[in-house]
């Protein structure tokens, strides 16, 4: 069974079709790629895994899209549960306007945990995983603005975990990062598929081929091309995937 598995997905913001019968799986403790020139639907079929797209008025999906074999969008779906179980990491940085320590706590206390040594543990556990603990352990109290924007994003990864969810979606999680930075949260992608099956949406084609498994070349809305990221990069089976991926377009 696939952990992710979609099957022809169409979905329209208003009148416009951003999505064209994109059939989509993904197997447990991999990193999938979602590349394509921009408007292509990446980040529109990235947020339709956590139910993101509710959000938006007027949008309207057809097809369906199981998690653990269960559809996410099946009437008795608690939303929440499901973002919880799906964790979503953006472009930008977005820590909230508090500590160090609050900001991996918050997701805790919001979904009702309120021993505080489970919290402590959490926190820190979750700090460690995305190899930001040497760096904060001395000033968890100190704002989370104080950190590097690489920092802040490793923050946001670890909020992220704390309420252990088992996928992580990725928006263009380095593009607003430094080289050092970037190639640190690429390592931690790397290091954190073991326990997490992450879907990564991103313009950086190297990156793609650095940290995922599988690739999904995307082109007005449509699937053009999904397979091993070696395969995608090498021998890509349409004349669409191998323009893109060597610069003719987008
Ligand atoms: N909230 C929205 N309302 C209306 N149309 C939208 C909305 N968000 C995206 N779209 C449209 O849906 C299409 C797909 O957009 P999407 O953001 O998914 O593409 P993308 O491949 O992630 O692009 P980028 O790489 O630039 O982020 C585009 O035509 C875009 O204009």
């Amino acid at each position: 069974m696939h952990k992710i598995e979609s099957k022809n997905i169409n979905f329209y913001y208003g009148e416009t079709q951003a999505l064209h019968d994109v059939s989509l799986s993904m197997k447990e403790n991999t990193v999938t790629a979602l590349i394509g020139p921009s408007g292509c639907g990446k980040s529109t079929y990235l947020r339709l895994l956590n139910r993101m797209n509710d959000l938006i008025d007027n949008t309207n999906l057809t097809g369906s899209i199981l998690i653990d074999g269960q559809d996410i969008y099946a009437k008795n779906t608690n939303v929440d549960d499901l973002r919880k179980n799906v964790g979503m990491v953006f472009q930008k940085p977005n820590p909230f306007p508090k500590s160090i320590f609050e900001n991996v706590a918050y997701g805790l206390k919001v979904n009702g945990i309120t021993d505080k040594k489970i919290i402590e543990e959490r926190v820190i556990t979750s700090i460690e995983q995305v190899a930001l603990w040497g760096e904060v352990k001395d000033k968890l109290k100190k704002s989370a603005f104080e950190l590097s924007g690489g920092q802040q994003q490793r923050l946001c990864i670890a909020r992220a975990l704390a309420i252990q969810p088992s996928i992580l979606l990725m928006d263009e999680p380095t593009s607003a990062l430094d080289p050092i930075s970037t190639s640190k949260i690429e390592e931690l992608i790397y290091e954190l598929k073991n326990k997490y099956t992450i879907v990564i949406v991103t313009h950086n084609m190297q990156q793609a081929g650095r940290v995922s498994d599988t690739t999904a070349f995307f082109y007005m809305g449509e699937l053009i091309e999904y397979d091993k990221t070696k395969t995608i990069f090498t021998k890509p089976s349409q004349k669409q995937t191998e323009d893109y991926i060597t610069g003719r377009f987008g």
